[in-house]
């Protein structure tokens, strides 16, 4: 690894003179300094991950770079094997950050461990920063300066080997047209086409689907839910293209301009239209893993939704392309503001994709048209030329985004140099991820694993059509196609339940005494419960009642009831969509776990609806007879109000219940919980609103209500600033802000220590029951549960106001319960016939 001894610029120089510089050979730009590094890689090319350099912290001088490396085809296989959404390449993010003190041990590393990373470090004082001359664009063969002859040295081997060449005089490269690219001159940036005016693709998609969360749960390689990216530990895998509404981009089959996303906000001039409003970095996460993917080589997979500017129709929501290659990364300005940009290429150039037009005929790919380069005089550093005039494009120089007379490109439009967009190259890079997804095949996962897995209720990816499918039903999938996969699940034991089937998952196992409360419980026995009261408002309680093995043994106990329910015929968990989101809309998101309610509606379940009481099956009658013995043996259930509906939640390998509230008008002040299954972690937290300050100093934004709740931290402080605020109630927001920055403790307040943490966490196991009390928990405080293991049922009664429901629907919430035997808490629960006898 004689990478690791050049320490100096000097050796580096004549490392890179000695070598062979191959195409696999990485190059980093130290643009800060206005110099290129051109670099060999210092082992098999084919090993290399990637490379970060940065100025060290030390003197802001040295040049400190980190390059992982490693068997790479082995650590994919193995990232590969493993559970969604586990698609870990190896991690350049953590790896590639290496503290100086680490620096002497990384240089005794020797060899590469089988199948993993290592690190290389190297440190080199660099040149103070050259004194900046006017620019200048010129083709490669005019005279370099120092810094830039090393790197034209090391260019001209580069381009002897393997890359194509790298420059051409800019008129031959006009002389030829590109394959898919009709312009002969300058190539317009992008013009938006009408999708009416599009044509139909010749074939069809191999993947898609209607939702961003079905492709998300179905395919390896995409698992973005609101970033266009997806680069897990900075490794750029696959990136969803949709509409690009900033200036100069393209879209065509072959080739791909776009712009790394965020920065941007919405233009209050335009509605529904974005503005560039804050400066791209290199410290951005998008900008280090675009760029780790052109020095790896890496292909990356476009998906293209509806929106997408491809010159073609897209027939779904979200369809996934094909491969391509990054060719070239530069900067631009935006608005003032500084923007990555990148060129993608489509790695199989020689083979129709689906989604070529129905109205063009394919043509082979030209790989005789390059694109000139030119070398700025500033910075060195050799650059293609993008547009019909060439910049720099280097945001670290002060040539950057200059005209040959040395003025801001400003708002002169601009457009693509047609060689630039019709260049083509051979891809030699890797594919780490095939577009087309497994398909489930039983036999090859074992049961028990799979049934409850996070895999296992994710995606399926169908087949006959191609959709991506959540799994939205607790016994299987269907596709809207008609096709169907049935999941055979084993029945568990509560004890088989405490072990999560998601590799990826970050489930510590707790006990009760790593579960802490901000607010004490009074302790109490009634039968055999353990009975935990916690005072959490003046008359709110929150209870919680412990089970235990002899209670979860007893006749239709929580054991019997935990089988009936997996074995029960005829009940329908299903998935619901989370907000008021059309079923079909590309963003609607399911929940991540399955319900089915039983007696009257309310507004939570309304959209799903809900089964009387008098069709439930025999476990939900059972847990309604316990539920409502402990509301009324903890005096907490108003006999006025029975339970006239509940919810059966389930939940397995992941699965949750995110932050809400069951504040429904239509709701009576009890709320009774029996777990199933596996440990659960039903965590309490006040509501920003109001334990909040007014002024929220994160978002920098009021807080609806001005009100504080008691006991909360920095109680007095808060208080004052509510005072304030309704003593003044025509202050502008400026004037309140100016006002509350000003006060004592508005900085503590911001410390997100005393923050909107959880202020109780109970540890729910099989067979414990919760019972919430009061409306002001409700109104105050918001909770949510996470499931501990791989198969859990929360059954949940409430009292539906009477009132609040439509009369026709009243007869849903009757309970005959005759059948059933009441339940006191200590004695078994025989059947009705069976005490008789
Ligand atoms: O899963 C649970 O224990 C409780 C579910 C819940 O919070 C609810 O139904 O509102």
């Amino acid at each position: 690894m004689d990478g690791i001894t050049l320490r100096t610029w000097e050796g580096l120089v004549a490392h890179a003179a000695q070598h062979g510089w191959t195409k696999g050979a990485f190059y980093t730009k130290i643009s800060e300094y206005g110099m290129q590094y051109l670099m060999p890689a210092p082992f098999n090319s084919e090993e290399l991950v990637s490379v970060n350099l940065s100025p060290s912290p030390r003197n802001g001088q040295d040049v400190y770079m980190s390059a992982i490396t490693g068997n790479v085809s082995a650590i994919w296989n193995h990232a590969q094997v493993s559970s969604r959404p586990c698609i870990s390449p190896p991690d350049c993010a953590s790896h590639g950050q290496v503290s100086l003190s680490q620096e002497e041990d990384m240089e005794n590393a020797s060899g590469i461990p089988e199948g993993q990373v290592l690190i290389t470090t190297i440190l080199k004082t660099l040149p103070h920063r050259p004194k900046v001359n006017p620019v200048s664009a010129k083709v490669s063969t005019s005279a370099p300066d120092t810094s830039a002859s090393i790197v034209k040295d090391i260019a001209a081997k580069m381009k002897e080997s393997t890359l194509p060449p790298a420059t051409i005089a800019p008129q031959n490269a006009r002389k030829r047209k590109a394959a898919d690219n009709d312009a002969s001159g300058p190539v317009s940036a992008f013009k938006r086409q009408m999708s009416t005016d599009k044509a139909k693709p010749c074939g069809r998609p191999l993947v898609w689907s209607n939702r961003r969360q079905e492709l998300c749960e179905t395919v390896s390689y995409y698992n973005s839910y609101e970033a266009s990216w997806c680069h897990p530990k900075g490794n750029a895998i696959s990136m969803l293209i949709s509409e690009d509404q900033s200036p100069r981009s393209y879209a065509e089959i072959d080739v791909v301009i776009t712009r790394a996303t965020g920065g941007m906000t919405e233009d209050p001039k335009r509605k529904g239209f974005r503005i560039q409003n804050k400066s791209h970095t290199d410290a951005d996460l998008t900008v280090r893993a675009v760029k780790n993917a052109k020095l790896s080589g890496q292909a990356i997979i476009l998906i293209g939704s509806s929106k997408c500017e491809m010159p073609v129709l897209m027939p779904h929501n979200f369809q996934v392309l094909e491969h391509y290659w990054i060719t070239d990364t530069w900067w631009e300005k935006i608005n003032g503001f500084n923007v990555f940009k990148y060129r993608f290429e489509r790695c199989d150039l020689s083979i129709q994709p689906w989604y070529m037009p129905s109205n063009k005929d394919f043509r082979a790919p030209d790989f005789s048209v390059t694109c000139n380069v030119g070398l700025c005089k500033k910075c060195g550093i050799e650059q293609p030329q993008v547009y019909q005039v060439w910049l720099c494009l280097n945001h670290l120089c002060d040539a950057f985004w200059k005209l040959p007379n040395g003025k801001d490109v400003g708002k002169m439009s601009l457009e693509f140099n047609s060689a630039f967009v019709s260049k083509r190259s051979h891809f030699t890079g890797m594919k780490n991820f095939d577009i087309q997804p497994e398909t489930f095949q039983p036999a090859n996962h074992q049961a028990l694993q799979f049934a409850f897995s996070r895999d296992g209720w994710l995606g399926f990816w169908c087949n006959q059509c191609g959709k991506c499918c959540s799994r939205e039903d607790w016994v299987g999938w269907t596709c809207t196609c008609g096709n169907t996969y049935r999941i055979s699940a084993p029945v568990l034991r509560a004890e088989e339940t405490d072990v999560s089937f998601n590799e990826n998952s970050q489930l510590i196992p707790l006990s009760p005494k790593s579960v802490t409360s901000k607010i004490t419980a009074q302790s109490d026995m009634i039968g055999k419960y353990k009975v935990d009261y916690y005072p959490v408002m003046e008359n709110q309680w929150i209870i919680h009642l412990h089970s235990t093995p002899e209670i979860n043994a007893q006749t239709n106990g929580p054991d019997q009831l935990f089988k009936e329910m997996q074995e029960a015929r005829g009940m329908r968990l299903l998935r619901r969509i989370n907000g008021k989101v059309a079923t079909n809309a590309p963003t609607a998101a399911l929940t991540r776990h399955f319900a089915e309610n039983y007696g009257l509606h309310y507004n939570y379940i309304v959209a799903q609806g809900s089964t009387p009481f008098s069709s439930a099956p025999a476990p939900v009658c059972h847990a309604l007879q316990r539920l409502i013995w402990a509301g009324t043996a903890t005096e907490m259930m108003d006999i006025s109000k029975p339970f006239n509906e509940l919810l059966v939640v389930g939940y397995m390998s992941d699965g949750r219940m995110g932050y809400h509230d069951d504040g429904e008008v239509s709701l009576g002040p009890t709320i009774s919980t029996l777990s199933l299954g596996c440990q659960a972690l039903m965590k309490f937290r006040y509501k920003k609103k109001y334990y909040s300050p007014p002024l929220d100093m994160k978002s920098n934004k009021f807080v609806s209500e001005s009100f504080v709740l008691s006991g909360v931290p920095l109680e007095q402080e808060r208080n004052d600033q509510v005072k304030w605020e309704k003593s003044h109630p025509n202050a502008t927001l400026v004037e309140k802000r100016t006002h509350f920055k000003g006060l004592p403790g508005v900085k503590k307040q911001a410390d997100s220590k005393l923050m909107h943490r959880d202020s109780l966490q109970l540890l729910l196991s099989h067979g414990d029951m919760v019972i919430m009390h009061g409306a002001d928990i409700q109104k105050y405080m918001e909770h949510q549960v996470e499931a501990r293991g791989c198969l859990r049922f929360a059954l949940t009664s409430r009292h539906v106001l009477s009132h609040m429901v439509n009369p026709a629907d009243l007869y849903m919430g009757d309970v005959d319960l005759s059948a059933y035997p009441e339940y006191d808490g200590s004695k078994d629960c025989m059947p009705v016939e069976e005490k008789d006898s």
